[in-house]
């Protein structure tokens, strides 16, 4: 028998803007599978019921739950039956147990089931047991999020560039992996500074594989994106019932790491608690799990990158001055692109055949206005965003070269330069005069061009050429 709850509770969901967790309830007795539905409904979650575990297989096709509530005695068998199955499929499982039946709530358990409920089912313990069910669930998401992307974290790992600014970098590279690799004591920590997208995690993954043990983990922390609340647990891991949604224990990154490198992203958005805590390991190379009583050795080499001002936040009471020192042992700067010279077009050239492999284009060359373009343009975003616009041009442009409006950068000017006026002052007509010109220069005198990047039509354009007496 299954059976769909719908009906007049629906209006409880309308308007609720987070996504609604899918339940589904495998139970035989109707009239409790009613009351579960309906104040499930209530409380925004989508909820249906099947009364046997084979109707429940096949809602379990239908309907991909995010959670089930399984009863263990059901008319075609035991749900111990199907929750290994469902546990395969990554479900939160919270099993349902008559009184007298704990050795089966203790066996779901076992088979990897989230928590247990016993009947008769208080409605209110159901929701508070569902919330802490989701809040496990999401906590185990975000560990194995950090674990995968760990993996193959230094496959690939180029940086490109010859500048002067950038063969200083490398150099600095090989130093500091020598430094970290052959001290007897405790590696000393690095810290790489630098606007946003110069590449700063690039340096911290070659840094790595310049060490001897570069087959050890690299294990990357953003300290930006992780949730406040788990960081903690995230980087000291924890012990079984921790806290609340702790269901067994767990080893942190800073264990993880083990003798290779463990890499603390935007090391300034640490909260100012963890950062007490993080300098006690740095100080004591040991590191003891959440509820626990026991201390590991720590063995990794710190690398910290950070686009803020940490002197200035440690004036303004933001982050530790004894982290600070602690952290800002070695220290390489990572130069804005700006000023890389010819590694702006030498990286261009390169995202744009990375980009036209991937999707199979055929290779485009930049015009010559596009190329002054990306060396007159001063990237706030540095590499990533001359990344991101290249393959944005290569991707959407249409003409046979690599044309400047492809490229989509607010003029190639500095708004700084565009914007300031010279002490004498100047008039509305010789600014304009000089923004053609430097329109035209840039576009190689291609007039339609330029009438493009001013957002003009070239009638008008033609027109205010003549006007300002200018020739092409
Ligand atoms: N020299 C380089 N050669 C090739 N690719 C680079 C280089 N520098 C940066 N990149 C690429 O640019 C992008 C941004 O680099 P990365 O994430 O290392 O910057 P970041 O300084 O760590 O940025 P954020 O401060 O925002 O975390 C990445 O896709 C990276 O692969």
């Amino acid at each position: 028998m299954q059976e769909q709850v719908t009906g007049q509770d629906q209006k409880f969901q309308a308007g609720r803007s987070r996504p609604k967790l899918r339940v589904l309830l495998v139970e035989d007795e109707v009239i409790f599978a009613r009351a579960v539905a309906k104040r499930l409904q209530q409380a925004g979650y989508d909820c249906e019921h099947a009364a046997t575990l084979q109707a429940g297989r096949e809602l379990v096709r239908q309907m991909a739950p995010d959670m089930i509530l399984l009863d263990m005695r059901l008319p075609d068998g035991n749900g111990l039956d199907l929750l290994p199955e469902l546990v395969a499929k990554g479900i939160s499982v919270i099993s349902m147990t008559a009184y007298g039946e704990v050795a089966d709530a203790v066996y779901a358990m076992k088979l990897g089931a989230t928590d247990y409920l016993k009947k008769p089912v208080d409605l209110d313990e159901l929701l508070l047991t569902i919330e802490k069910a989701q809040a496990a669930t999401r906590l185990k998401h975000h560990l194995d999020y950090s674990r995968q992307r760990n993996m193959h974290a230094t496959e690939g790992v180029e940086l490109l560039g010859d500048s002067p600014a950038m063969s200083s970098v490398k150099a600095q590279i090989e130093r500091f992996a020598q430094l970290v690799t052959f001290s007897d004591a405790i590696p000393p920590t690095v810290l790489i500074q630098g606007e946003t997208g110069t590449g700063k995690d690039v340096a911290a993954r070659l840094l790595h594989l310049s060490c001897a043990n570069s087959d050890r983990p690299f294990v990357h922390v953003d300290c930006a994106s992780l949730p406040a609340e788990l960081i903690e647990s995230e980087l000291f891991g924890h012990e079984k019932g921790a806290f609340t949604s702790a269901q067994g224990s767990r080893c942190g990154l800073i264990e993880a790491a083990e003798d290779g490198t463990l890499f603390l992203d935007e090391i300034g958005e640490l909260p100012l608690a963890l950062q007490a805590k993080l300098l006690n390991v740095l100080e004591r190379r040991m590191v003891r799990r959440l509820g626990s009583t026991k201390e590991h050795p720590v063995l990794a080499r710190f690398v910290a990158a950070t686009n803020r001002d940490l002197h200035q936040m440690v004036l303004e009471g933001r982050f530790r001055s004894d982290l600070f020192y602690r952290l800002n042992v070695l220290t390489m700067n990572m130069p804005p692109l700006r000023e890389r010279g010819d590694d702006i077009l030498l990286l261009a050239k390169h995202f744009a055949v990375q980009t036209e492999r991937r999707y199979g284009l055929q290779p485009r060359p930049f015009s010559a206005g596009a190329t002054s373009m990306i060396r007159e343009y001063h990237w706030p975003g540095n590499v990533r965003e001359l990344k991101h616009q290249v393959s944005r041009a290569v991707l959407l442009g249409r003409e046979s070269q690599i044309m400047p409006h492809d490229l989509a950068l607010p003029g190639s000017l500095q708004p700084e330069q565009a914007m300031t006026i010279p002490e004498r002052g100047v008039t509305l007509e010789s600014a304009e005069k000089a923004l053609i010109e430097n329109a035209l220069r840039q576009s190689n005198n291609n007039v339609s061009e330029a009438a493009r990047q001013l957002g003009i039509t070239r009638m008008a354009m033609r027109y205010r050429m003549e006007r300002h007496g200018i020739k092409v």
